[in-house]
Formats: C-alpha cells, sequence, structure tokens
C-alpha cells in the first residue's frame, strides 16, 4: 500500500539495491555502443497462451501459460530459448513521469515489461535467481492518439480494481502491443522491486507506442489497496534509475 517501504529504504532488507548491475538506468543513446554481432528480437507469441489478469498490488499483469515453447523471445543478444511468463506496466500518477527507464533523462509516462525465462532452467522461479535466468522486453508509452491495441487490455481493468483481484483474459496476442521497429538497447540488470535479484538481460525498444491521456487515466483508476481498504490510487509505481556502475549499453542498430 502507499506506506509501504519506498525504493529509497530497501538496501537496508535487500544489500542488492547497492549492487552491480541494478534496474533501471538512464539510457544515453550517444553513449551506447552500436554491436554488429547483436540479432534481431525474434518475438513468437501464440495468443491462445494468455490466460488471466490480476492486480497484483503493486502493478497489473497478464498471464501467459508457460508449459510449452509456443510464446517465445528468441535471438536478441540472448542465447537459447526463453519462454513469456507475463506482461506489466509502470507508470505515474501524471503524464510526466512512470517508466522505469529514461532516455537522455527523460521520463515517459508509462512502460510495458514482457517478462520471459531461460528454458535451461526447470522453472520461472528458479531462473529469477540465475544471472541468464530472465530477460525483459520494455517498451515506452509516449502521449498521443488513442492506442486501440492497448485499449483491450485497459477494458479488462474495472474487473480488477483491487489488489488481489483476477480475471480471465483469454486470446490476447502481446505482438498487438509492439512498435513498428523492434531496434533495442540492451544491458545487464536486475528486478526493479524488491529482491531485485540481478538475473535480469533487459532490452529495452527504442520506439514508443501510442497511449492517450483518457488512456493514462485509465491505469490510474485502479488501486494499490484491497476491498474494504481505504482506497489508494495505483501510480508512481517505478524505480527511478540506478547508477551505471561500468556497464555497456548495447545497441542494435546505428
Ligand atoms: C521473480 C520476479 C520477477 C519480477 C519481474 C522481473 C517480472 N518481479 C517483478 C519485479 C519487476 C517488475 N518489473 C521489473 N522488475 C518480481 C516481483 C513480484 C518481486 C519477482
Ligand atoms: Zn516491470
Amino acid at each position: 500500500s502507499s506506506h509501504s517501504v519506498g525504493p529509497d529504504k530497501w538496501e537496508e532488507d535487500f544489500p542488492v539495491a547497492n549492487g552491480p548491475r541494478q534496474s533501471p538506468i538512464n539510457i544515453v543513446p550517444k553513449e551506447a555502443q552500436y554491436d554488429s554481432t547483436l540479432k534481431v528480437l525474434k518475438l513468437k507469441y501464440d495468443p491462445s497462451n494468455s490466460n488471466g489478469i490480476l492486480n497484483n498490488g503493486h502493478s497489473f499483469q497478464v498471464d501467459f501459460v508457460d508449459d510449452t515453447d509456443s510464446s517465445t523471445l528468441t535471438g536478441g543478444p540472448i542465447s537459447g530459448t526463453y519462454r513469456l511468463k507475463q506482461f506489466h506496466f509502470h507508470w505515474g500518477a501524471s503524464d510526466d513521469r512512470g517508466s522505469e527507464h529514461t532516455v537522455n533523462g527523460i521520463n515517459f509516462p508509462c512502460e510495458l515489461h514482457l517478462v520471459h525465462w531461460n528454458t535451461k532452467y526447470p522453472s520461472f522461479g528458479e531462473a529469477a535467481s540465475q544471472p541468464d535466468g530472465l530477460a525483459v522486453v520494455g517498451v515506452f508509452l509516449k502521449i498521443g492518439a488513442a492506442n486501440p491495441r492497448l485499449q483491450k487490455v485497459l477494458d479488462a481493468l474495472d474487473a480488477i480494481k483491487t489488489k488481489g483481484k483476477q480475471t480471465t483474459f483469454p486470446n490476447f496476442d502481446p505482438k498487438t502491443l509492439l512498435p513498428g521497429s523492434l531496434h533495442y538497447w540492451t544491458y545487464d540488470g536486475s528486478l526493479t522491486t524488491p529482491p531485485l535479484l540481478e538475473s535480469v538481460t533487459w532490452i529495452v525498444l527504442k520506439e514508443p507506442i501510442s497511449v492517450s491521456p483518457a488512456q493514462m487515466a485509465k491505469f490510474r483508476s485502479l488501486l494499490f489497496t484491497g476491498e474494504g481498504e481505504s482506497p489508494c490510487c495505483m501510480a508512481d509505481n517505478y524505480r527511478p534509475p540506478q547508477p551505471l556502475k561500468g556497464r555497456k549499453v548495447r545497441a542494435s542498430f546505428k
């Protein structure tokens, strides 16, 4: 809830908060290194794998059935096959903030995370504690025209207003939330909430997708709080950028 411990206190219980590969970061395109060995991102999603939508008390997530390789991420900076587990968002209480990653210090109002786990490990939970366990594709949302594909997700939010509520969310293709270009920046990082595990290969797309102010208001209609608790609007559920600590950010494009 809003009284939960904020990002600058996490180090007390999770010393890795000051670790060498924490996320998010500020991306400075001019300082990113073009790497011609980076492969094209291959995202193969089967809409029949989409399962449910859940208010987890700090964001909302759309969960996918991940017992086969029918929805996967391959190519890009990773080797092997990573399975799509869920996607979720981070957003601000106003349009001037909300993303986790920033570009040249600029915040976007919202950021989408598509979470994948390395199938060399037996499960998502196992993978989450390994340095090459997770791969998260980040997509910025920029204020503009209403996004009809995003609207399909937002229309489900009335049914999951409070913490712990979930409902079915079948036949959704997350590819519809991707921009035209799959050009990306990539770096080694972490979860952005406790336990802040340093197990994420971040793949942040350069091209944002659009979201309208009215659609941003829909995100903010969710509550951090459970039914019957004094309501607290779900917003500002992002961690600010963390020190790069000598890490290289690579670019898949010139
Ligand atoms: C194992 C695990 C993985 C993740 C993310 C990477 C989906 N997360 C969410 C943290 C996060 C959200 N966006 C970036 N990191 C958690 C939370 C529930 C502690 C646990
Ligand atoms: Zn996230």
